[in-house]
């Protein structure tokens, strides 16, 4: 289906836009009330996230409500351990926890490659019903985690500030870290295209612990298995956001993806110097900025829409939004970008 705004697509693929498509990280979830509403009626996370009818209504909530330019599908990274035989739990005080860690051969033993038509069936469906009810609106965003960041959570076991087991596991067994990120990786990429088949627009890798790694690590038992995943991805634009991975902004220039993402901590002009003309920026908004006022949340966004420039940017946040965020602030970061683009085309 055609569809009618495809802003994001265009800016990914580096084409003239009107004006700057914006969308935010996490927008479908607890900042909005409606989507309180939904979570609150049921037993769970997982039980919103394993229902593709209330999946669909949850992620097509931010279209509607904070009128972004894109919809991303509403499920977790850690659906991708869960169909490999690593399952979480959903801890309203605590976030993820697994109650069985991989941290020896014998804990690999017991996990597999994931089909995704079989372990993953019920995300491809909530795709498949988000697109019927985005009816060509905006496009649908797809996503999975980094082999690193999920790899941290498979071994740690829980979120943590320091991910040491991991980290330390790249010391320690870098041939089963290997392993692991193998089987992450195969699963990923199947997993994946399947979202692209079944409707996914454009695809975002999220490795949101890419910077507690060295550089060496980071190209040692990162990148490789992003790549891999890059060149896998075929007829939808790819956008990796590595978080605090500064130091490796030049070789993400050679990645097979159309976009980059940024996190606050990154200078854009040192960013579009290392990562050269031939991608797409997104980000980089400190999340922090919508607790101020609409005054200085407008003023701010135009400085970031000045520093990026009108081409080859989507506009974002630096990391997902927080929680405790007013909608309103949100609506008022979103309105600032359309605006600022209707005023430069008009004086244009
Ligand atoms: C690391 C990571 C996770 N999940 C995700 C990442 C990568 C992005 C990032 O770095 O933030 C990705 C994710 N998780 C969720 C989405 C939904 C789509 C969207 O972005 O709007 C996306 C894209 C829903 C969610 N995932 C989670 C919630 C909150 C739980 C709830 O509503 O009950 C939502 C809406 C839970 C989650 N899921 C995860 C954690 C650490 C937590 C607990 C912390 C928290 O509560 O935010 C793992």
């Amino acid at each position: 289906m055609q569809l009618k705004n495809d802003l994001l697509l265009r800016a990914a693929r580096g084409e003239q836009v009107e004006r700057t498509p914006v969308w935010l990280m996490r927008q479908a979830g607890r900042i909005l009330p409606e989507y309180r509403a939904v979570r609150n009626s049921l037993s769970g996370f997982k039980e919103l996230v394993e229902t593709p009818e209330l999946a669909a209504e949850v992620t097509i909530q931010p279209v509607d409500i904070l009128d972004v330019d894109a919809a991303i599908i509403f499920s977790d990274i850690l659906v991708v351990p869960e169909a490999m035989g690593c399952t979480y739990e959903m801890l309203e005080s605590k976030g993820p926890v697994f109650p069985k860690t991989i941290r020896t051969e014998d804990d690999l033993k017991r996990l597999r490659v994931a089909d995704p038509y079989e372990h993953l069936h019920y995300v491809l469906d909530a795709i498949r019903v988000t697109k019927r009810g985005l009816n060509g609106r905006v496009p649908l965003i797809g996503f999975a985690g980094a082999p690193w960041t999920i790899l941290a959570y498979m071994v740690e076991g829980s979120g943590s500030k320091t991910f040491s087991h991991a980290r330390g596991m790249l010391y320690t067994n870098p041939r089963l870290a290997h392993q692991l990120l193998r089987m992450i990786t195969d699963t990923t990429i199947a997993y994946l295209q399947a979202q692209v088949e079944a409707g996914a627009n454009l695809i975002q890798v999220f490795d949101s612990w890419a910077g507690i790694l060295s550089p060496a690590h980071y190209r040692e038992f990162a990148l490789p298995y992003i790549a891999e995943i890059c060149n896998a991805i075929r007829n939808v634009p790819v956008t990796v956001f590595a978080k605090g991975a500064f130091f490796a902004l030049e070789d993400f220039s050679e990645l097979n993806c159309e976009t980059i993402g940024l996190d606050w901590n990154m200078e854009v002009k040192t960013a579009r110097q290392q990562v050269g003309p031939d991608k797409t920026l997104q980000g980089n908004m400190d999340p922090c900025l919508l607790y101020s006022s609409f005054d200085t949340i407008q003023r701010e966004t135009i400085k970031m829409l000045r520093e990026f420039g009108p081409h080859r940017h989507i506009a974002n946040l630096g990391h997902g939004v927080y929680p405790d965020t007013d909608p309103e602030k949100v609506k008022c970061f979103v309105q600032t970008v359309k605006e600022y683009g209707e005023a430069v085309k008009s004086e244009g």
